[in-house]
């Protein structure tokens, strides 16, 4: 009986620590973002673009942003990867896409991509920011030119927005954080996840 309190307690009263996936197909940007908002929003100094090496592996960040802890992981976009990004889907709480917005040549993988992301059941409910990057070069498109070429359908179920950014210069980093945790603050997905975790918590104590 004490264990099911217990949960309860940790359920209404543990800060909540949000997951966010970040996604995109290869060479978009993922890594220097990440590493970006690592600078802009902790002590740890992110590493400059040059040091940055194709993702194999998983990258983790943390931040704290708006009294609230933000937990992204980073993952490689090579088409032989990309079938590892479903092992994170059930745990996350949102998913940042991210598009080279400069190079239309690739659009249309970026676009098969995420809608395979969108159909997937286990992110159900995830609210979905796309992100505009590499915005520092001139021929980039727009949030809205992006938005009205992938023209996606079935969005309406969940919270999404576009934004544009550079990775390199942080134009739009701290409007994405913003947007993203109203989203998940506001998200049903958030209220499932928080009560699992809280289930877990009781049943394992
Ligand atoms: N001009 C410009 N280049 C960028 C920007 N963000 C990333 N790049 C460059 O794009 C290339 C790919 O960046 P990464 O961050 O490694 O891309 P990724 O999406 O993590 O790639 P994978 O790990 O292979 O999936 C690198 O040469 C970066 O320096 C940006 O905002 N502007
Ligand atoms: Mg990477």
């Amino acid at each position: 009986m004490f264990s099911l309190f217990y949960g309860f307690w940790k359920y209404m009263f543990t800060k909540t620590e949000f997951h966010v996936l970040i996604l995109g197909i290869d060479k978009s940007g993922k890594t220097t973002l990440l590493e970006k908002l690592k600078s802009q929003y902790s002590n740890v100094e992110g590493l400059p673009p040059d040091r940055i090496v194709p993702t194999v592996g998983l990258n983790i960040g943390r931040i704290e942003a708006s009294n609230t802890k933000l937990v992204f992981w980073d993952l490689g976009g090579q088409p032989g990867l990309r079938s590892i990004w479903e092992k994170y889907y059930e745990e996350a709480h949102a998913v940042i896409f991210v598009i080279d917005a400069s190079l239309p040549s690739r659009f249309e993988d970026s676009k098969s991509a995420l809608e395979k992301v969108l159909r997937h059941e286990d992110l159900i409910g995830a609210p979905l920011l796309i992100l505009a990057n590499k915005q520092d070069l001139g021929e980039a498109l727009s949030a809205e030119e992006l938005a009205r070429y992938l023209d996606l359908k079935k969005l309406d179920e969940r919270a999404y927005s576009y934004e544009a950014v550079s990775a390199y210069d942080g134009l739009g980093i701290k409007e994405s954080v913003d947007w993203l945790v109203e989203a998940m603050e506001r998200s049903k997905r958030t209220e499932m996840l928080r009560a699992r975790a809280g289930l877990a918590n009781s049943v394992s104590s």
